[in-house]
């Protein structure tokens, strides 16, 4: 019985991110993960961390791969599926689900996904851009997991999305990376940026792909 509830509810989440996505293209959820999980997965971070697994983020795909702390400061660490822990593991079987219920609803073929566990030391920025790379342009979907407990309005980090008008103008959806919560659009419609914020800033960063994941990001 109350795993039906847990279920029912899971999928008035999966309902509510297809809805907005094709709706407004893009959708934020909150308590999508449950305290519990996302305690868990920043277990997982901090073991990655002491590991000494996080490396600095780039710009561009391995090719035309740049640094610039000015425009990217967060540091990541992808997600091999074949060896996650157990936590990251029911996290990707929850986005497996997503991706099955969206392909149900809206038709968009997404066959793969790409996460990376992502840390943004305070006062880093990643500026205005948009997930689709000009030379790998599989992804179709933005999703952004936030696991930051107790956060508050006066630590700032707001993930700001650009939406565009009909009319060229564009209106502006700031959004706090408070725990439990999702975000995710259009990964070739909506610029976005990080906002800085002044404390350390953790996240699950992904994409939804129309093709096999060929690891392109290494
Ligand atoms: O962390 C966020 O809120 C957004 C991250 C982002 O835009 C990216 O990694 O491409
Ligand atoms: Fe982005």
């Amino acid at each position: 019985m109350i795993e039906e509830i847990e279920d029912d509810k899971l999928l008035q989440k999966f309902e509510q991110i297809a809805d907005r996505l094709s709706d407004k293209g893009y959708a934020i959820v909150d308590n999508f993960l449950e305290p519990e999980e996302v305690h868990n997965l920043l277990e997982v971070l901090q073991h990655h961390q002491e590991q000494g697994t996080f490396k600095k983020a780039g710009i561009g795909t391995a090719d035309q791969f740049t640094v610039d702390k000015q425009v990217r400061g967060d540091f990541i660490r992808w997600i091999e599926p074949s060896e996650a822990l157990p936590p990251t593991q029911i996290f990707l079987d929850r986005m497996n689900e997503v991706m099955r219920y969206i392909n149900r609803t809206c038709f968009l073929g997404l066959k793969d996904f790409e996460f990376h566990f992502t840390v943004y030391p305070p006062g880093t920025v990643y500026q205005r851009h948009l997930d689709q790379f000009q030379t790998n342009d599989h992804r179709r979907l933005s999703f952004i997991c936030y696991l930051n407990e107790d956060w508050k309005p006066e630590n700032g980090g707001n993930l700001r999305l650009y939406l565009p008008n009909e009319d060229g103008t564009e209106e502006e959806v700031d959004i706090l990376p408070i725990a439990g919560r999702l975000a995710c659009f259009r990964a070739d419609l909506i610029p976005h940026e990080v906002l800085a914020a002044n404390r350390h800033r953790y996240s699950l960063t992904g994409w939804m792909l129309d093709q096999l994941n060929e690891l392109t990001f290494l």
